[in-house]
């Protein structure tokens, strides 16, 4: 219950890790604000955290427009009171042999996973700035911000840059008491990885499942993650605990990459 008090805002919360990390601050005590593209599911997110007794808001919002992603922030604070955590979650995967890449993908994916992430970090940080509150910054990153992955290449470019404006953010905004931090899981089964692996099976021929199951077989600890196992490192990053950390993309995987 370490969150009383505190109001935490999650993009990408209709689904998969997102909502998993909503559950989670949820419960450790915070009041919500549920961000995502896609309405139809966040009604039930909703609804699971109404039933922690926690104040809950759903918000429309594509990230990768720098005015919606501000809006979304001016509401927080008009409805809630205040924000003191922006988790940064939302993002896609693109599946595409490097030769195939065009301008258009790169467009796509980077205006949502960096930029998008990008904007949610100014809009957090002018917020907590203008409330005179510490604040906390924490963003999606991935095992392939660490590592290029074959046919995920300019995903992995993405997390790269995530990874890279985490730490750049940490050393801007250190001075204002925000610390800016990112997670970066492995193999998570939710409807990301299973739309990975049907494309990788139409790139590669291989079977559906089989991608899947050869990236799991390369965890040490032999299981895939769940969003309850991301949002349980998300959970300690949000709190007070964690104060000390700042501008660090942290590996929790189950052991697949090892820095
Ligand atoms: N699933 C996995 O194995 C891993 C996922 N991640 C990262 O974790 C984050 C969440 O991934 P998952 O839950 O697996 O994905 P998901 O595809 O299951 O859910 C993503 C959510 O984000 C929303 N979203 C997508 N684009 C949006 C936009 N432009 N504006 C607002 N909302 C948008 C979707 O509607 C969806 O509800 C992503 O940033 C992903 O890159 C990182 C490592 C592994
Ligand atoms: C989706 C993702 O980040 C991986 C590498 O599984």
């Amino acid at each position: 219950m370490s969150l009383v008090g505190k109001v935490a805002v999650v993009t990408g919360a209709a689904q998969g890790i997102g909502r998993g990390i909503a559950l989670r601050l949820a419960h450790d005590g915070a009041d919500l604000v549920l961000v995502d593209i896609n309405q139809d599911r966040l009604a039930d997110v909703r609804a699971e955290i109404l039933a922690l007794d926690r104040r809950v808001i759903t918000l429309a919002a594509d990230i990768s427009a720098r005015d919606q992603v501000f809006s979304m922030i001016d509401r927080t604070v008009a409805q809630l009171g205040g924000i003191d955590i922006m988790v940064n979650n939302a993002g896609v995967a693109q599946v595409r042999p490097l030769l195939d890449v065009t301008g258009e993908d790169m467009n796509r994916i980077f205006q949502i996973n960096v930029n998008g992430t990008l904007w949610g970090m100014q809009a957090a940080a002018q917020a907590f700035r203008k409330l005179a509150r510490k604040g906390k910054i924490i963003n999606a990153c991935s095992i392939a911000g660490h590592e290029g992955y074959a046919f995920l290449g300019v995903y992995s470019a993405t997390k790269f840059a995530v990874r890279g404006l985490t730490q750049a953010a940490a050393k801007e905004f250190a001075p204002y008491g925000i610390t800016v931090n990112a997670y970066c899981p492995g193999v998570v089964g939710t409807d990301m990885w299973v739309d990975i692996d049907r494309r990788m099976a139409e790139a590669t021929g291989a079977e559906i499942g089989a991608t899947y199951r050869k990236y799991v077989s390369g965890i040490a600890l032999g299981r895939a993650e769940t969003p309850d196992d991301v949002a349980a490192f998300v959970a300690w990053l949000a709190s007070a605990d964690s104060d000390y950390m700042t501008g660090q993309s942290v590996l929790i995987d189950g052991g697949m990459v090892f820095r």
